[in-house]
């Protein structure tokens, strides 16, 4: 572990240069790795493996996308690709990528094949800290360990193609052949992370469960539609309300933000700027703060782990969230970024 100061805390994380891929390897050499799920992080996490040279296997349901997308990315069936059971069994390390309310439906296979020396791998606490409401309980003789990759399976993949990397968390739950914690980082670095920082089952989903619905993706979503309604009702085009609400920050102001912080990029913006921006982000801080204490309450009591295993359960929950994300795409918000977005240079 190496220790590093972030902002006057200690902390000691795991870098790619103490542990090389080279060690990971080593580690993971004997094992066959069976990712369980290819929707989202199974592609971009076997893939990453794959060409870093472990022994990857997927198992997938057959007959549907994600199946002919794995076939399409290069997996075999009946040589790399299985169905599900066929990978719980050939597998040594269960890499459980199926989504969150699906791995309680599957959950009494995998126990089947969760003999003793397997491990468990997670890439989210959910499944067992809310255990209550999961009920995954592994058995005290197989390793259980995650990696969270701190970003979507997209990017991890993506990155990992332009030779970057995604940071992850790290944490193990139980350790039962005494090299959990060896192995957990090996799949840290094997699925392509930047550097690997430890958490705790409990920590892992409660911060992850937070920054979704906070400014990852819900409040970002609220911030730029209440700043839209405002232009918009005060005669401004939606040309003028998205470019001053999204194109603008996504564009040109973040990829500043992630070059150099936050004081880089306002250093790089007006004066008149700079005071305005300095001014009202307090306001805004304080405004969303009750909500962001409401949102963590919220997630610590389990309440919100509940609402995505009842609704995500339901039969009919993939049309339903696809209706509501066709009502995002149809907003006039969204509708204007896409004629915004063909008219970047690169698309026309
Ligand atoms: N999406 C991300 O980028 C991301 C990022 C970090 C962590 N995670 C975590 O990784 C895990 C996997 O998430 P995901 O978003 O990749 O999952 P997902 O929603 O994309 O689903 C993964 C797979 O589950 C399969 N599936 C769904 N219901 C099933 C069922 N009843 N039986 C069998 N298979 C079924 C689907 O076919 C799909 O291939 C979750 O724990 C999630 O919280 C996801
Ligand atoms: C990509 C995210 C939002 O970080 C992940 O947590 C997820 O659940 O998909
Ligand atoms: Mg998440
Ligand atoms: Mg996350």
């Amino acid at each position: 572990m190496a220790k590093l100061n972030f902002g006057g805390v200690e902390e000691e994380v795991v870098t790619r240069e103490e542990f090389p891929l080279e060690k990971a390897r080593e580690v993971l050499g004997s094992e066959t790795i069976a990712v369980i799920g290819y929707g989202v992080q199974g592609p971009g996490q076997s893939l990453n493996m794959r060409d870093n040279g472990f022994n990857v296997i997927v198992g997938q349901r057959q007959g549907g996308k994600s199946w002919d997308k794995a076939v399409a990315d290069g997996w075999v069936p009946g040589e790399t690709l299985f169905e599900i059971e066929e990978a719980l069994e050939k597998g040594t390390i269960i890499c459980y990528l199926l989504s969150d309310a699906a791995q309680i439906e599957l959950w009494p296979t995998v126990q089947k094949y969760l003999t003793a020396g397997k491990s468990l791998y997670f890439s989210h606490g959910f499944g067992i800290t809310y255990k209550d409401q999961t009920g995954i309980v592994p058995p005290a003789d197989v390793d259980v360990f995650l990696v969270a990759p701190k970003g979507s399976g997209t990017s991890l993949r993506r990155l990992f193609v332009e030779g970057k990397g995604l940071n992850s968390s790290f944490a193990v739950f139980q350790d039962a052949t005494g090299n959990a914690r060896t192995k957990c980082i090996a799949m840290g670095i094997g699925v392509g992370s930047g550097y690997l920082f430890e958490t705790d089952f409990y920590r892992e989903v409660t911060s992850d469960l937070t920054g979704e619905r906070g400014t990852l993706m819900g409040a970002i979503q609220g911030i730029f539609a209440a700043q839209y309604e405002v232009l918009r009702s005060n005669g401004h085009s939606p040309s003028e309300a998205f470019n001053e609400t999204v194109e603008e920050l996504t564009q040109s102001l973040m990829p500043l933000v992630a070059e150099n912080g936050m004081d880089w990029m306002y250093a790089n913006c007006s004066t008149t700027a700079q005071r305005g921006a300095l001014d009202w982000w307090k306001p805004f801080r304080d405004a969303t703060k009750p909500v962001f204490e409401q949102l963590y309450n919220s997630v610590k009591s389990g309440e919100q782990a509940k609402i995505s295993i009842t609704r995500n359960s339901q039969s009919d929950y993939r049309v339903k969230l696809e209706e509501e994300l066709a009502e995002l795409r149809e907003s006039e918000m969204w509708k204007a970024g896409a004629t915004v977005r063909s008219l970047r240079p690169e698309n026309s």
